[in-house]
């Protein structure tokens, strides 16, 4: 039995999957929670205790209330006259002409509500336990995949990453005192992937209990988006297949897809092989596609858009950077920012920075270019190996972002890379290459005066740096081919004896004063 009690635990605004109060109570609403008291129909707290057979899946479904939201998939970036569109149960990933999709909200329904409404509801939802919106993904429900129920969600909290103050790196390194970089990386597996993996298994699991024929999830990857993908079908009791290129990803990503009961192909290729491998054997086999192409992934990758506006306290910062390989995440951060703005959380949305490494820039030669012909590339190997790729499957989707909020791409060469992440922990943080790369681009766009001291900047970091070991390994012993290593702090080796030590110290001691 479900005790009665639990109905009376929290304002029913934050269990719904409705906004529950009409939009002039939210100001009021916003006011009580920044003083952190109480809304006044709080009941006291009690120490609950769930029943045995209860949960908080279980506390959803009794809470769950009918809404009108809703979203459909639509061509990527169509003419509005044209009709064509598709549910979201639809198994389908390219338009009628071959191209991407994108899913469309219906804009008419969630303007009924202000945006102070918006801002006060997904901000009583941070920090809770509350089933989903304990996820930062699902804290936006309404704007993310607002039809599915609650309780085929499959999530793991992911979400509400930090917004990490880099104080001494901006102020040491770029003379900046307003420099943050969102931590999408310190997550469930690691990455960012997570936040986009959440909806998409969480809709095949509605499309299996629906009996849709959906045999198993498959994807291409680099590494990050295998160990996303595992991990939640995993936890779903879903199948995952995962195509990756073989010796060209980390052994910590590799484990991470194994360690999940993945089934594992290690390909004679690169990723952009295993990218046109997938497509052809899930347009033949029902194994549902999850990589980016897949535009529900961006419903959730968006989410951290928002959340930065959210932890900024709904103020826009005038630049965030973003690392960029198949390029859907570039494009999920555009869409992330477009809502808030089109909703009337914010009025501007920041301008955007794609960076690449050198080694593998199909987005920044077609950038130089002036946006002239795109043209794939044969990605070479790069320390940044998540992002070795020559063939983004959302090309369009990027250039349309940065075309639209005045954006800039800029490519790191391996040293700058590898330079700017050692320079970057040397200051406390544990970056990825792939950060390096971003932190590359902010270093250059200082150095030309484009971005300024003042500027409220925000670097994304992509993926945690301990997935990343071998490379800082590398760098640390000085044993990278042509790299000077410039920042390398390698242990030193010392006999085990006190005189030695001592006078190893003192020697260290002094050259620091
Ligand atoms: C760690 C990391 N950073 C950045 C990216 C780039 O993201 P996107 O492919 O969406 O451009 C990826 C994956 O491609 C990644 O795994
Ligand atoms: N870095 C990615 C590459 C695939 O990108 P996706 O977003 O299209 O899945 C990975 O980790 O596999």
């Amino acid at each position: 039995m479900i005790s009665s009690s639990l109905f009376h635990r929290y304002p029913s605004s934050f269990v719904s999957n409705q906004p529950q109060c009409p939009p002039h109570h939210t100001l009021h609403t916003r006011k009580i929670l920044n003083n952190h008291s109480p809304p006044a129909s709080t009941p006291t707290p009690t120490h609950h205790r769930r029943e045995k057979d209860e949960n908080i899946r279980d506390e959803a479904r009794l809470n769950s209330k009918s809404h009108n939201f809703s979203a459909k998939y639509v061509p990527f970036n169509g003419d509005p006259s044209e009709k064509e569109s598709y549910s979201l149960d639809e198994i389908i990933y390219r338009s009628s002409s071959g191209g991407l999709l994108d899913v469309e909200h219906d804009m008419s329904m969630l303007k009924q509500f202000s945006g102070e409404y918006w801002k006060a509801l997904f901000d009583s939802r941070v920090g809770k336990t509350t089933w989903p919106y304990g996820s930062g993904v699902w804290s936006k429900k309404e704007w993310v995949l607002p039809e599915i129920d609650d309780d085929d969600i499959v999530s793991a909290f992911e979400g509400n990453s930090n917004l990490f103050w880099a104080e001494r790196f901006g102020k040491k390194f770029l003379g900046m005192n307003d420099l943050w970089v969102k931590h999408c990386g310190i997550s469930h597996t690691g990455s960012f992937k997570d936040l986009g993996m959440t909806v998409l298994v969480s809709q095949v699991n509605r499309l299996r209990k629906m009996n849709r024929p959906v045999v198993g999830v498959g994807c291409a990857s680099t590494g990050d988006t295998s160990a996303a993908l595992s991990a939640y079908c995993a936890a779903a009791g879903i199948p995952a297949i995962v195509f990756l290129p073989a010796d060209k990803i980390s052994m910590a990503q590799l484990v991470q897809p194994i360690a999940n009961g993945a089934f594992v192909l290690s390909l004679d290729t690169d990723f952009d092989g295993c990218m046109k491998l997938i497509r052809e054997v899930t347009a033949e086999l029902p194994i549902y596609l999850a990589n980016s192409l897949n535009s529900l992934r961006l419903e959730g990758q968006k989410t951290a858009a928002i959340e930065i506006l959210q932890q900024f306290d709904w103020e826009v910062p005038d630049w965030v950077i973003v690392p960029g390989g198949n390029l859907g995440n570039i494009y999920a951060f555009y869409k992330g920012f477009k809502m808030c703005r089109e909703l009337g959380l914010v009025d501007s949305i920041p301008r955007l920075v794609c960076a690449q490494a050198a080694n593998a820039n199909p987005l920044y030669l077609h950038y130089k270019s002036g946006w002239d012909e795109f043209k794939p590339v044969k990605a070479n190997a790069t320390f940044a190996s998540a992002i070795q790729i020559g063939d983004p499957v959302s090309i369009d989707r990027a250039v349309y972002a940065l075309k639209n909020c005045n954006g800039i791409v800029v490519e790191a060469s391996e040293e700058e890379l590898m330079d700017a992440m050692a320079q970057a922990d040397s200051t406390g943080m544990f970056i990825c290459p792939h950060t390096g790369v971003a932190l590359t681009a902010l270093n250059k766009l200082r150095a030309k005066g484009v971005i300024k001291p003042t500027d409220r900047t925000v670097v994304v970091s992509t993926a945690h740096g301990l997935k990343f070991t071998q490379a800082k390994i590398d760098y640390h012993s000085n044993d990278i081919k042509d790299m000077a290593c410039q920042f390398a702090n390698p242990p030193v080796t010392v006999r085990a004896e006190f005189g030695a030590v001592m006078d190893l110290l003192m020697k260290h001691l002094n050259k620091g004063s």
